[in-house]
């Protein structure tokens, strides 16, 4: 996670301008139609990363007893005594299990979480907690699922970029898939509290699976925050910081964060999805030249993770600015920047 997190008093917190997003819903099963109705679909998913940097996906194929049963393992394991969960906790940002609390990461305001390596499945799942008994099996099933997904969007991405589906088709089938499996608890009366602050993610794609609303996304055009609709076997997709990278700044990260629902607690699974550890992701050449010189450095998720370990104090530290190279026009851009987070969180 590009961590843009602030410390801020919590009534500075309370979104001033919050509507229920119109989010864009793409049909995934039409990305396997003919040939016409594809390159609509690729065109729907283009302007929906270009213009917002999220939509939802239905007809994912995914069914709702696996979705179902992943959020189920998921609360069952946050209900195991606070010891039986400490054994996951580690400060070591590479531990391929690693549970947490508010208490102890800088942007988790009222969160905790295990996170944990998902892909190859058979590599990782002998890591993963094996109370309750369920969770291996129903977390493990959904994790190879939703990675399914979240390559035939990356497909459909490069496609509408214009950089071909097959663009370094190999680095993402042997890439990494990071679980996010994230517990709130529910608000305490009428005050509206953060449970996760406001940040981007590392990866090229997040899909996210929640029991019910609360994932809030900074509207770039309002500059305001936006609740992210529910629908039914709807899972909530934006990009990350490596995307903005690859498209050399075509296409945004999403800055989020998550709200305490005033209504129950609240499990979400984020999936993210990256290259392999070590491997470097840098701006697409074919979207390089003159008019648009290359706007980031290159890094990897390991270089990510060093520079969260270095930085994990820090509540101004962002990821994606670290990669910024910057050029004359830039600096204006990064001024403008600058000052979206300015208002934003209030300097
Ligand atoms: O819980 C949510 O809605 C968001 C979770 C998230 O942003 C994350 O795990 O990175
Ligand atoms: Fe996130």
């Amino acid at each position: 996670m590009s961590d843009l997190s602030r410390t801020v008093a919590q009534e500075q917190l309370v979104s001033q301008d919050l509507h229920l997003s119109p989010t864009p819903v793409i049909n995934l099963g039409h990305l396997s139609l003919d040939s016409v109705t594809r390159s609509g679909m690729v065109d729907q998913i283009a302007n929906a990363c270009h213009d917002l940097g999220y939509f939802q996906v239905i007809n994912h194929g995914i069914s709702q007893p696996v979705m179902d049963c992943a959020v189920e393992a998921a609360s069952d394991f946050f209900k195991l005594p606070s010891e039986t969960k400490e054994e996951f906790a580690s400060e070591d940002l590479r531990q391929p299990v690693r549970y947490d609390t508010s208490s102890k990461d800088s942007i988790s305001m009222s969160r905790a979480f295990l996170k944990h390596y998902a892909h190859p499945l058979s590599d990782w799942v002998q890591y993963w907690p094996e109370k309750p008994p369920i969770y291996r099996e129903y977390i493990g099933k959904y994790a190879v699922e939703v990675r399914r997904v979240a390559l035939q969007l990356m497909q459909a991405i490069l496609e509408g970029l214009g950089l071909g589906k097959e663009y370094l088709n190999g680095k993402f089938q042997e890439g990494s898939q990071l679980l996010s499996v994230n517990c709130y608890p529910k608000a305490s009366q009428d005050a509206m509290a953060i449970g996760l602050a406001p940040h981007s993610d590392y990866g090229f794609l997040t899909i996210l699976l929640t029991s019910c609303r609360g994932l809030e996304v900074l509207d770039r055009s309002s500059n305001s925050w936006k609740t992210a609709q529910r629908l039914p076997h709807a899972l909530h997709v934006h990009v990350g910081d490596h995307m903005e990278v690859l498209s050399n700044g075509q296409i945004k990260t999403v800055v989020h964060r998550a709200v305490l629902n005033p209504e129950e607690s609240r499990i979400s699974i984020a999936s993210i999805h990256g290259f392999e550890v070590h491997e470097k992701v840098a701006c697409a050449k074919e979207l390089v030249d003159e008019q648009n010189p290359q706007k980031y450095k290159e890094s990897s998720f390991s270089d990510f993770l060093d520079y969260l370990t270095a930085n994990m104090d820090n509540k101004h530290r962002n990821f994606l600015e670290s990669l910024r190279m910057l050029t004359g026009a830039m600096i204006f851009e990064k001024a403008d920047r600058a000052k979206v987070y300015c208002h934003m969180f209030k300097y």
